[in-house]
C-alpha cells in the first residue's frame, strides 16, 4: 500500500483507541492535555510531506529531546561518551533507579531518564545555556526558527521532579556528574518541555535516515558511524522496557515521549512522527504505537 492510502487508513483504524491511555499526569501542566488528539505526519528525503489529523499541532516532545540531546553529546565527546553512559537496553521503566546502585552509577542507556540526565550534564560542561542549544539544533533541524521550550512545562516538573533529582544525586554521589544536580535538572527540564509538531519532528529525523547530514540544507553533523549508532539505540532503547515488544511489533528505530508522540524514521527513506497523548503503562503513546504497527504493516515496508 502506497504512504497516502496507509494514513489515511491508519486515521480510520486509531479512533477507538483515541479516548484511551493515561495522559501524563505526574507533570502537572500535562494533566490538562486532551487525551483524543491524533496526528501523524511522513515527510521523505526530498522533503515532501504526507499527513494526517493534528500533524501541525504542537505538544511537548519530553523524552524525544534525549535523541537530540544525544546528537549534540556526541558531537561533542565523540565515542568518549561511553564512559559516561552505556548503550543496553534497560528492560526497566524509564525512571527507574534501580540498576544505578548495582552498576555504580553509570546508566544503562542515553534514553531512559539516568541516562538522559548524565548527557544533560555533558551538555552542561560544553554549552552556557544547553537548553538554547537544543532548541538551537531543532529549528535548524526542523527549518523552523520559532519554536522554543514552553517554560510554564518546564517549571511544572521542575517543581515535581523529586524523581529526577533523586537519580541524578545518586550519580552524582558516585562521582558521575561533573555539574551541580540542580543546573542539570533545570537544564534537564528545559529541553524535555520543547514544543513542536509531528511534520517538523519528521523532518527532524531525517538526519538519521539521511545518514548524518541535514537533507534541506546539507548540512553534516555526525558521521555515518555515528548516525548508525543512534538509530541502532533507538531500536534497542527509544521505548524503554517496551522495545522489545516495540522492535516486534513496528520493526523501526523510534524514540517516544511522555508527551504522546513517537518519532521513527526508515533509512534512506523517510522521517515518521505520531503523536496521541494517551499512554499505555509504559509511557509510550498507546495509539501511536498501534498507527506505526499498522503503517509498517500496510505498507510492508521496515528496516527488515
Ligand atoms: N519518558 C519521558 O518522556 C519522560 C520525560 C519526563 N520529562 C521525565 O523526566 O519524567
Amino acid at each position: 500500500m502506497h504512504d497516502r492510502q496507509a494514513l489515511d487508513a491508519i486515521y480510520a483504524h486509531v479512533q477507538p483507541l483515541l479516548g484511551q491511555g493515561r495522559v501524563a499526569d505526574y507533570i502537572p501542566e500535562l494533566a490538562h492535555v486532551p487525551r483524543e488528539q491524533f496526528g501523524m505526519a511522513i515527510v521523505k528525503l526530498d522533503g515532501e510531506v504526507l499527513q494526517v489529523g493534528a500533524a501541525e499541532q504542537r505538544f511537548s516532545i519530553q523524552s524525544i529531546s534525549k535523541l537530540f540531546a544525544l546528537v549534540l553529546a556526541l558531537q561533542s565527546e565523540g565515542e568518549a561518551l561511553w564512559q559516561r553512559v552505556g548503550r543496553e537496553p534497560s528492560g526497566t521503566p524509564f525512571n527507574s533507579l534501580v540498576q544505578l546502585e548495582a552498576e555504580g552509577g553509570k546508566p544503562r542507556n542515553p534514553f531512559i531518564n539516568a541516562g538522559a540526565l548524565v548527557v544533560t550534564d555533558v551538555l552542561c560542561s560544553r554549552f552556557a545555556t544547553p537548553e538554547n542549544a537544543l532548541v538551537g539544533l531543532m529549528r535548524r533541524l526542523s527549518g523552523n526558527a520559532a519554536l522554543d521550550y514552553n517554560l510554564k512545562v518546564a517549571q511544572s516538573e521542575r517543581r515535581h521532579s523529586d524523581r529526577n533529582a533523586a537519580m541524578a544525586h545518586f550519580i552524582a554521589s558516585f562521582g558521575r556528574l561533573a555539574n551541580p544536580v540542580d543546573r542539570v535538572l533545570d537544564a534537564y527540564c528545559s529541553q524535555c518541555s520543547i514544543e513542536m509538531n509531528c511534520v517538523e519532528l519528521a523532518r527532524a529525523a531525517l538526519l538519521l535516515a539521511q545518514h548524518g547530514s541535514v537533507p534541506h540544507s546539507g548540512e553534516r553533523l555526525l558521521t555515518p558511524s555515528l548516525a548508525k549508532r543512534i538509530s541502532a539505540l533507538m531500536l534497542t532503547c527509544g521505548t524503554y522496557d517496551a522495545a522489545g515488544d516495540f522492535a516486534f511489533r513496528v520493526g523501526l528505530p523510534a524514540k517516544s515521549g511522555v508527551g504522546g508522540g513517537i518519532v521513527a524514521l526508515i533509512p534512506g527513506r523517510c522521517g515518521i512522527c505520531v503523536w496521541s497523548p494517551g499512554l499505555d503503562e509504559t509511557g509510550n503513546s498507546l495509539a501511536g504505537t498501534a498507527a506505526l504497527e499498522m503503517f509498517t504493516t500496510l505498507t510492508e515496508r521496515s528496516i527488515f
